[in-house]
C-alpha cells in the first residue's frame, strides 16, 4: 500500500490538490483531452477549493463523479451540486461535467444515455476516491444488491446500485473503470477510517469493496 500521511487536513489538500493538477498537466501534454474523477461525500470539498484556482487548461479537461446518489441537484444530498458549488467555478468552470444523473425516477431509466457519456471520457486520466468508514468506495457498498456483478472484470462501466447503508438508490463507476485510472488517489481523514482501512486490508473485496482500488492507489492521510 502506497501511504502518505499528512501533519494536517489543511497541507493535505494542499498537497494533494497540487499533484493531481501537475498530473493533469503533464497528462495534457500528449493528450487533446483529460479526465479527472472525483468523489462527493463531506471529505474533499477544500481540496476542490484549492484546485479549481490552478493554472490548467481546463477547457481540455471531462469531469465526472466517482458516484452520485440518484436525488435532483436541488437536495442538499447531490453530489453534481457539490461539485457545482466547489470545483465548477474559477478557473475550473471551463470543464466540461459529464452527468451521472438526469432527471428520471429511477437510474434504469436514463442508464443507456449515461453509459454512453462515460464510455466517451475512459479512461481516468485521474482518480479521486473517498471511502466510508464501512469501507465502501464509489457506491460499491458492502451488501449492495449487484456488489458481485460491479467488482468482477466484466462489470458494465457504469451500474446502478441499491444497499440499506445508502439511502437512495446510487449510480456508480465500476471496479474495472476505477482500477484502470492512470493515476489513483484515496483521500481519506480520522483515526476511525484509518483503522478501517487498515481493517479493508485483510478482507475480502465483497466485505470491503475499497480494496478494490488498494494496490493501484496513493493513499492520502490526515489526523
Ligand atoms: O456519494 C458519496 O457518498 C461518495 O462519493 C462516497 O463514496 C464518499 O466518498 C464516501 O462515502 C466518503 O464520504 P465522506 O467523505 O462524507 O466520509
Amino acid at each position: 500500500m502506497n501511504f502518505v500521511e499528512y501533519p494536517d487536513r489543511d497541507l493535505l489538500m494542499l498537497a494533494l490538490a497540487d499533484r493531481i493538477a501537475s498530473q493533469l498537466r503533464r497528462a495534457l501534454d500528449v493528450q487533446e483531452r483529460v479526465t479527472l474523477c472525483v468523489p462527493g461525500g463531506t471529505t474533499p470539498g477544500p481540496v476542490f477549493e484549492v484546485l479549481s484556482d490552478l493554472e490548467l487548461d481546463w477547457g481540455r479537461v471531462n469531469l465526472l463523479l466517482n458516484d452520485e446518489r440518484w436525488v435532483d441537484e436541488t437536495s442538499p444530498r447531490s453530489n453534481t451540486a457539490l461539485l457545482r458549488r466547489h470545483l465548477l467555478k474559477g478557473r475550473a468552470a471551463a470543464a466540461s461535467l459529464v452527468p451521472l444523473y438526469l432527471p428520471a425516477p429511477a437510474p434504469e431509466d436514463r442508464m443507456e444515455e449515461i453509459t454512453q457519456g462515460v464510455q466517451a471520457v475512459l479512461p481516468l486520466t485521474v482518480l479521486l476516491l473517498g471511502m466510508g468508514e464501512d469501507m465502501h468506495t464509489a457506491s460499491l457498498f458492502p451488501g449492495a444488491d449487484r456488489l458481485e456483478e460491479a467488482l468482477s472484470e466484466a462489470a458494465p462501466p457504469v451500474m446502478a446500485l441499491r444497499a440499506m447503508a445508502a439511502g437512495e438508490p446510487r449510480i456508480t463507476l465500476t471496479a474495472p473503470v476505477l482500477r484502470a485510472a492512470m493515476h489513483c488517489h484515496l483521500l481519506i481523514t480520522g483515526a476511525q477510517k484509518r483503522s478501517a482501512l487498515e481493517r479493508a486490508g485483510t478482507l475480502p473485496e465483497i466485505e470491503a469493496p475499497v480494496r478494490t482500488v488498494l494496490s493501484h492507489a496513493t493513499i492520502h492521510w490526515a489526523p
